[in-house]
């Protein structure tokens, strides 16, 4: 579920006058996929149209770093959701009381079982934006990077780690001693995506329609956002890891960007980066969502298992 902030009828009515030749309201839809806004989408006599209202996640200073960034992609003819701008020239109002944002509505639909062609397309579409962004020149920092993976371990407390699956919370704090030793400072950087996910790809058949949700995007290693998107599609439901699929990513990638022998070569480290990152940020979920609430966190025992695999993986198996 994700829609945390209701709106009426009139208030959606009054938004859309905002915004030049937007049409008159048919149809609001709450989308219930997504964790972090509040998502509708708004159907007028001319188009359709994504409503999103920020919530606390979202500090709503970094919404035009989020807005420029999209509007970059978008120049450059890659399929992003730019923002509309409305009458006055602005992208970010507010409605009922919080942030928000007429955001341009992209076909397609995601796939929880992406095959191994999806899985390439999103490899090479990942390539093109980091091509893009190598002449993007503004600039957000990593909240989620090695530093504030500590915090966030420390803070879900290493025993209720071990709680969720036994051992977890003791590998977590051997592999913050790992990472601390290895995490590489010298790689390439710059604006990554770093939430590239099945339910961020949109696709009609194999033919890639749309990235979206960019708001995780931030200044970081940039192969760390192919370890990221690799953790993510090269895995099944039950966590074994696909073959086929890492091939089929690292092929697409390679067809629009390259990696340096350097990244190559940091490439395990990277993925175990990407593994703990967000079985830390499930686990905090885990351990603070109320039984009660209408989110249902993510497991973070999925990525404990595929941060096991990574720990023996050998470079000839991942693909490249
Ligand atoms: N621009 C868009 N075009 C079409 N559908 C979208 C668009 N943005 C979001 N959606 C739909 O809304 C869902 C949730 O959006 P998302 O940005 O992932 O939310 P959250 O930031 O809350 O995780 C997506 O899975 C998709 O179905
Ligand atoms: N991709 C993350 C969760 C972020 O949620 P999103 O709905 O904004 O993509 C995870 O799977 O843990």
């Amino acid at each position: 579920m994700a829609v945390y902030t209701s709106v009426s009828d009139e208030e959606v009515s009054s938004f859309l006058d905002l915004y030049p030749d937007s049409g008159r309201l048919l149809s609001i839809k709450g989308i219930t996929e997504g964790v972090e806004n509040s998502n509708y989408l708004i159907t007028t006599d001319v188009r359709s149209y994504i409503l999103t209202l920020y919530e606390k996640r979202v500090n709503p200073e970094e919404l035009p770093f989020f807005m420029a960034l999209t509007d970059h992609l978008a120049a450059e003819n890659l399929p992003v959701p730019k923002a509309w701008k409305s009458h006055d020239g602005k992208q970010i109002q507010t409605l009922a009381g919080r942030p928000a944002c007429l955001i341009e509505f992209l076909q397609g639909r995601w796939t929880p079982t992406p095959n191994a062609e999806q899985t390439r397309a999103t490899g090479e579409m990942l390539g093109k934006m980091h091509k893009s962004l190598t002449h993007f020149s503004e600039n957000r920092k990593n909240s989620l990077d090695l530093e504030n993976w500590h915090i966030l371990a420390e803070k879900c407390g290493f025993e209720a780690m071990n709680q969720i699956e036994a051992h977890m919370g003791d590998e977590v704090k051997k592999e913050l001693d790992y990472l601390d030793e290895f995490w590489p400072k010298d790689l390439p950087r710059s604006v990554i995506h770093a939430d590239l996910f099945p339910d961020n790809v949109l696709f009609e058949g194999d033919s890639l329609k749309g990235v979206i949700d960019f708001y995780f995007a931030c200044t970081e290693v940039r192969a760390w956002d192919l370890a990221i998107t690799y953790s993510a599609w090269c895995f099944d439901q039950e966590n074994h890891f696909l073959a086929d699929h890492a091939k089929a990513l690292i092929k697409g990638y390679h067809q629009s960007f390259a990696l340096t022998e350097e990244e190559r070569a940091a490439f395990i480290v990277l993925l175990r980066g990407a593994a703990l990152r967000f079985l830390l940020t499930r686990a905090w979920d885990w351990v603070n969502t109320p039984p009660d609430a209408l989110v249902v966190p993510k497991d973070p025992r999925d990525f404990f298992k595929r941060l096991r695999f990574y720990r023996e993986a050998s470079f000839e198996s991942l693909g490249f």
